[in-house]
């Protein structure tokens, strides 16, 4: 009988009838044996049906269990290798023998094993590669090929998370340091790295820990024992202030050179145009780098833009997109955590598995979003930063502040080279508010340091680039691609941008676009939202890899959060409320994250901390322009609402301001939020006059007429009692007729407001609603009908 080497064999569980096998040959004959081997170079999955197609596993299936098979019975092939040894073990067909055996993939790709061959043999390396490229593997696979240490710097908790669970899923000794980890959990990797004999082959850490004095000695005691093979700095493109994503920390890694002589330098970045990786290389005192550089050009990824202005209802449209695309991963950027939260909370009322994902939740419930996005739990996460994982399809919801930034998000659709889709929003009202960020941000910049001059006009022209994008003609692909300095032709596109796909479609929705904005010129909307952004500005969180402004300080981290009541409160009330199991744990977090909050701020204040959760003029602003937004909205969509939209914005706000300013930003926030959601949620134009003190059948004669009148009215609603400053401030500006689009406000307002609930009330209130709403929902098709389509 002939033997044939098989690497597995078993019988599904569900079908036990049928066999799999998978064997270093394509088919193996009846009267073979099958005998497992470890030690083949190539293997080939064949399946014995025993006549029978139907009721075979995915292939996928199959290939997980060849891969758990494999993980258990295997050590890795990695050696302690010395003199001709070693030199073998850099060659090619060593290297895709580590490529196949731990990762599955039959061969390298692009540039890979140029620039493994080269940090292995000692020499620094550039490697600009695409997102998705597979350039993490330039730093995995040398892992595997020496014993020793490899280093990864990386610009995010979240990317790190991901790549360190990937890898010890494949059995890899990978781990990173962060302060999300126990310090018990830190104190065993630091063991580790200061044995003899480390265990970790791929530490990955962020740049403000490698600019700490105590990891740098530790670094070169592991060097001094020949231990620290390679340094890979990930998203190489942040270490340059004319990159989109210039962290100040990264600078710091400009000592590593100096530090660590004679370890080779691996950078990576998917973005950076030629100034920028001129700024890499010289930053980062790279000698005598190999520079492998590939096409920027994603072809797998299908570029869209959508316009908000032509649409009725953008998170219907949304919806939409996501049901019809079927059960698949997506990622929806947006620019402000609260919209990641409305959005969020919308398309779950929609049926679509989804939730919220930034900075503003704490620890627990990010790496519970997390979890659920990567066992598929959620189909679609609505996030401001960074998320690793294959998507098929990336939604911009606001138009990214640059190509660059653009790039590198929608690149995360399509990293397995499938078909995938990009996504973006783009309205006039986003840009405008965009620009807005980017002129205070950078006037912030220029106040603080001359050495930025130029800066701000240059991310207006980045910015710039992303708007022609949008607003321009021709193919899209052809726009991203010579935005990184490569001239193609359109005839690259092969019709995989709508521009290409559906030109004549897409120059007609541009003429809307136009006559749309200037018809919102000569009716007097152009003043766009720009006080919305005023958190965004306030945190400046509007980029994937956003800079910190505690980085001067030395902090190890970069987007790790507080875990402290606030954000239990803000997550809680934000994003979660939706769901109504576990109303009673939620409320539980609530209270706690109440009590922490007044002892942490009994606390500030003996130490005379500035109140890092005062309310601010701007964000006050912000919010009257949020309600004010949503007042207009509900107005268009419910008819006639019969308010004043401005007058009662400004009183929505004073409420919230007034219930809960003095308990902070987050509860106030909270509040504004829950507002807002029910503007846009309701359908009863009375309801929203009754809140607000009015009533939708008052006789327009019993109005107030006159400026002078509108004291005695304000002071007797809901501003009645400690009403405090910011109130009489808007009464005075009322008298002086300051805020100019007051209309006369009617006499029901002299009826004292509907209180704002407390915070359990609002909770039980929020889970009622949602009920009713879900009883009453009307069904998708009874939406207004859209008037773009572009498909
Ligand atoms: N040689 C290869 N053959 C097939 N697939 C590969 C190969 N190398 C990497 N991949 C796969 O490509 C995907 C993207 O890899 P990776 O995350 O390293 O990309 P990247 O260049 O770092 O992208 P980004 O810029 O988004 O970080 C992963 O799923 C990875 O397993
Ligand atoms: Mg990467």
């Amino acid at each position: 009988m002939k033997k044939a080497k098989s690497l597995a064999i078993g019988r599904w569980i569900s079908r036990p009838d049928l066999k799999w096998v998978v064997s270093e040959r394509s088919e193996i004959h009846e009267d073979e044996e099958i005998v497992t081997s470890q030690d083949v170079e190539k293997f080939y999955i064949f399946i014995e049906t025993e006549g029978r197609q139907a009721g075979r596993p995915p292939i996928s299936t199959l290939l997980q269990n060849i891969w758990n098979w494999k993980m258990k019975k295997s050590p890795l092939p990695v050696q302690n290798l010395s003199g001709k040894e070693k030199q073998r073990s850099c060659g090619k067909e060593a290297l895709v023998k580590l490529l196949r055996w731990n990762f599955g993939h039959p061969d390298f790709r692009g540039n890979q094993l140029e620039a493994i061959q080269a940090v292995l043999s000692g020499r620094d390396c550039f490697c600009l590669m695409p997102t998705g490229g597979g350039k993490s593997m330039c730093f995995q696979i040398p892992a595997l090929a020496k014993t020793g240490i490899v280093l990864v710097i990386s610009p995010l908790i979240a990317l790190m998370e991901n790549q360190v669970t990937a890898l010890k899923e494949k059995g890899i000794a990978a781990d990173f340091l962060s302060s999300t980890q126990t310090s018990q959990l830190k104190n065993k990797i630091h063991e580790d790295l200061d044995s003899g004999q480390p265990t970790i082959r791929l530490l990955y850490v962020t740049p403000e820990l490698i600019a700490t004095s105590g990891f740098m000695s530790r670094l070169k005691r592991i060097h001094s024992r020949g231990l620290l093979n390679l340094i890979a700095v990930d998203e190489a493109h942040c270490i340059s202030s004319w990159g989109h994503d210039f962290r100040p920390s990264y600078r710091k890694l400009s000592s590593l050179r100096n530090h660590l002589q004679d370890v080779p330098i691996l950078a990576l970045t998917a973005t950076a145009v030629p100034k920028v990786q001129k700024d890499v290389i010289d930053s980062l005192n790279l000698q005598n780098p190999l520079v492998l550089k590939s096409s920027f050009n994603r072809s797998n990824i299908y570029y869209e833009v959508r316009y908000k202005d032509l649409l009725d209802d953008t998170y219907a449209d949304l919806c939409d997109v996501l049901k019809s695309a079927g059960d698949v991963c997506a990622i929806v950027y947006c620019l402000e955590r609260t919209t990641c939260d409305d959005l969020s909370t919308h398309l779950s009322k929609n049926g679509i598995s989804c939730a919220a994902y930034h900075a503003g939740l704490n620890n627990k419930l990010r790496s519970s979003v997390l979890d659920d996005w990567l066992c598929s739990k959620l189909q679609v996460v609505v996030a401001t930063v960074a998320f690793g994982k294959d998507v098929r399809i990336v939604c911009h919801f606001n138009i990214p502040k640059s190509m660059e930034a653009f790039y590198q998000e929608s690149g995360r659709a399509g990293r397995d080279q499938l078909p995938s889709r990009s996504l973006l929003y783009y309205g006039v009202d986003d840009r405008k508010r965009m620009e807005f960020i980017l002129s205070i941000a950078e006037n912030k910049k220029l106040q603080s340091s001359n050495s930025q001059q130029g800066s701000s006009k240059k991310s207006m022209s980045d910015f710039n680039l992303m708007v022609e994008y949008c607003e321009g003609y021709g193919c899209r692909r052809k726009k991203i691609l010579e935005s990184f300095g490569e001239q193609v032709s359109a005839s690259l596109c092969k019709k995989s941008c709508d521009a290409c796909k559906h030109p004549n479609l897409v120059t007609k929705y541009l003429e809307e676009l136009t006559a749309a904005i200037a018809v919102r010129q000569r009716h007097g909307f152009s003043k766009i939202l720009m006080s919305s952004s005023a958190d965004a500005i306030e945190n400046e969180r509007f980029s994937e890899f956003w800079n910190r402004d505690d980085e001067a300080s030395g902090s190890e981290e970069d987007i790790s959060d507080s875990d402290d009541g606030f954000e239990v409160a803000k997550s809680v009330s934000r994003s979660k409320f939706s769901k109504t199991s576990g109303i009673n744990e939620k409320m539980e977090l609530l209270q706690r994250a109440e009590e922490n909050y007044y002892q942490n701020k009994a606390h500030d204040k003996k130490a005379n901390k500035p109140d890092k959760n005062a309310i601010s003029t701007m964000l006050r602003e912000s919010s009257k322009q949020r309600l004010l937004d949503a007042l207009k909205q509900a107005h268009q969509r419910l008819g006639d609402l019969k308010v004043d939209c401005e007058a009662s914005s400004t009183i929505l706000e004073n409420e919230c301001f007034k219930k809960y300013g003095k308990s902070g930003k987050s509860f106030y926030y909270s509040q504004v939020a829950s507002r807002i959601r029910w503007l846009s949620t309701t359908s009863s134009a009375a309801e929203i006059a009754n809140q607000i003190g009015t009533s939708i059948t008052t006789s327009p004669s019993v109005n107030i007429t006159h400026k002078e009148e509108a004291s005695p009215i304000m002071a007797s609603t809901a501003l009645h009692d400690e009403g405090g400053k910011e109130e009489k401030e808007v009464i005075g500006e009322l008298q002086r007729g300051k805020i100019e689009s007051v209309k006369p406000l009617p006499l029901q307002m002299q009826t004292k407001l509907p209180p704002i609930p407390s915070f359990s009330q609002f909770v039980n209130r929020s889970k009622s609603k949602e009920i009713q709403q879900s009883e009453e929902k009307e069904p998708l098709s009874t939406l207004p009908k859209k008037r773009m389509r572009l498909q």
